[in-house]
C-alpha cells in the first residue's frame, strides 16, 4: 500500500488549538458524573471515589499538557538516555497526577507505577527545567480547585514525580500512568494522551484516557475533519459499568460502544503514526489477507483505544519490532476503555493482556484489538501473517 493513500488523522489546526478550553466546571463538576457514579454504585466493588480522583488528575494533567503545547519550544525537548522525547509536559502532568490523587484518596496506601522519573532533572543540567516544571504545576494548581497547595517547591515537584517509582504487580492497588503517551504526536501537534488506570490484584479495574486533541466527533472514513470540530476528549471506564465519553469541558456525558461490524471489508484499521513503533507492512498484510479496503489510520497514543471505544473504527494493530517490551502504561488505561465498550483486547494469540507482571507486559509477538465478532477473522489472519513472515526470513 503507497504511502500517499494513508489517512493520517490531521494536525489540530491553530484555530481549533486556542479553542481549547478546559472550564473550572469540568473538574469539579458533580452534574455529569452521577450516571456514571450511579451505574458504579450498582457493580460489587463501585471504585467511585477512585473514578472521580482519576478523571479530576487526568483533566488537570491535560489542562497543562494542552498549556505546554500551545507554547511548545525547541527547548522544552530533552532526550532521555533511550533517546525518547521528553518535555516539561511529560514531568508536569506525572506530578500534577501523582499529587491530585494522593489529595483526593488521602487514607488510601498509595502506590504508582509511571512512565517518567525525577533522574535527568536532579543533576546541574536540569535545574532550568525542574523550575519550570515546577512553575507549570504551580499554575495549573493555582488557577484550579487546588489554590492552597499552589506553592510547591522543587523538591516537593521531585518528590510528586518520584512517587511513580512502584513496581506493580499482582497483590493490592497500583495506579498506572502514562503522564503524555505518544510524546512525539504531542511534539508534532498531533494527538497524544495522558492514560491513567487502577490495577486490583492485578486487574485494570478503571481507567481514564484524556485526549485534548482528539474531535467529539468521529475521526471515522466518511466524516471531514474540520478546523470547526470541538476537540478534548474523556473517555473512562470502571469494571463492569461500560465506558464513557465527555467533552475535556465536561458539559455532557454519554455511554460508548464499540462499532457492530462484522464484515472486516467495512472495517477501518488504526496503527501508530510512528513506523517504528509497529510494523506497518505487517498491518498492511493482515489488512489485506481480512479483505478491509480502507486504508490504515495512523494516528499517536492511546487515542486509538478511546476512538475504537465509540466505533470510529473496528481494528487497532499493534506488531513492535523485534526485541522491543511493551509497558503496562502504555496500555492499560485504553485496555479497559475498550473492553468496557464491548471490544477485545489481546497479544497475537489470542490471549488476554496481563498487567499483573510488573511494568513490562509478557506478551506473544504483538497487540491486538477489535470487536467480538471479528476477533476470530482477525486472529486468523494475524497467525498465517506471522507464519508467512517467519518462513520469509
Ligand atoms: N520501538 C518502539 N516500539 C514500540 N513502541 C515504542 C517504541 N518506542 C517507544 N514506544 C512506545 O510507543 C508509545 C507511543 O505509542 P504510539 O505509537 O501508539 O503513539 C510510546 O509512549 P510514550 O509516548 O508515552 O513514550 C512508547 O512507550
Ligand atoms: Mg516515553
Ligand atoms: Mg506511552
Ligand atoms: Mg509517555
Amino acid at each position: 500500500m503507497g504511502i500517499n493513500c494513508l489517512r493520517v488523522v490531521p494536525k489540530i489546526p491553530p484555530s481549533a488549538k486556542h479553542k481549547i478550553i478546559i472550564s473550572h466546571s469540568l473538574l469539579f463538576t458533580k452534574r455529569s458524573s452521577r450516571a456514571i457514579h450511579a451505574a458504579a454504585a450498582s457493580s460489587s466493588m463501585s471504585y467511585e471515589k477512585e473514578l472521580a480522583a482519576a478523571k479530576k488528575a487526568a483533566s488537570l494533567a491535560a489542562l497543562l499538557c494542552q498549556k505546554v503545547q500551545k507554547a511548545l519550544l525547541q527547548s522544552d525537548v530533552h532526550s532521555k538516555s533511550d533517546k525518547s522525547p521528553v518535555t516539561v509536559a511529560d514531568y508536569g502532568s506525572q506530578a500534577l497526577v501523582s499529587l491530585v490523587l494522593e489529595r483526593e484518596l488521602p487514607s488510601e496506601s498509595f502506590s504508582l507505577v509511571a512512565e517518567e522519573d525525577s533522574g535527568d532533572l536532579r543533576g546541574n543540567s536540569g535545574q532550568e527545567t525542574l523550575q519550570r516544571i515546577r512553575t507549570l504545576v504551580n499554575d495549573t494548581l493555582a488557577n484550579n480547585e487546588y489554590s492552597s497547595v499552589s506553592n510547591l517547591t522543587t523538591d516537593d515537584v521531585l518528590r510528586a514525580i518520584d512517587n511513580g517509582k512502584s513496581e506493580g504487580g499482582s497483590r493490592g492497588q497500583h495506579w498506572v500512568l502514562d503522564p503524555i503517551d505518544g510524546t512525539k504526536g504531542f511534539l508534532r501537534g498531533d494527538q497524544y494522551a495522558i492514560a491513567l488506570a487502577l490495577l486490583d490484584e492485578g486487574k485494570v479495574v478503571l481507567g481514564v484516557l484524556a485526549c485534548p486533541n482528539l474531535t467529539l466527533t468521529s475521526i471515522s472514513g466518511e466524516n471531514q475533519q474540520s478546523s470547526q470540530d470541538k476537540v478534548g476528549c474523556l473517555f473512562f471506564a470502571t469494571v463492569g459499568t461500560g465506558t464513557y465519553m465527555q467533552p475535556l469541558d465536561g458539559s455532557s456525558l454519554q455511554k460508548v460502544n464499540v462499532s457492530a461490524t462484522e464484515n472486516p471489508e467495512e472495517a477501518s484499521l488504526f496503527e501508530s503514526f510512528e513506523a517504528a513503533h509497529s510494523l506497518h507492512d505487517l498491518s498492511s498484510t493482515i489488512a489485506k489477507k481480512l479483505g478491509v479496503k480502507a486504508p490504515p489510520v495512523r494516528i499517536d497514543s492511546q487515542a486509538k483505544y478511546g476512538a475504537l471505544s465509540r466505533g470510529d473504527g473496528e481494528i487497532y494493530l499493534r506488531f513492535p519490532h523485534k526485541g522491543y517490551r511493551e509497558k503496562i502504561w502504555d496500555h492499560a488505561a485504553g485496555c479497559i476503555v475498550v473492553t468496557e465498550a464491548g471490544g477485545v483486547v489481546a497479544d497475537a494469540a489470542g490471549n488476554p493482556l496481563d498487567f499483573s507482571k510488573g511494568k513490562y507486559l509478557d506478551l506473544e509477538t504483538g497487540i491486538i484489538v477489535t470487536n467480538q465478532k471479528l476477533m476470530p477473522l482477525l486472529l486468523k489472519a494475524v497467525k498465517e501473517s506471522l507464519e508467512e513472515k517467519a518462513s520469509s526470513l
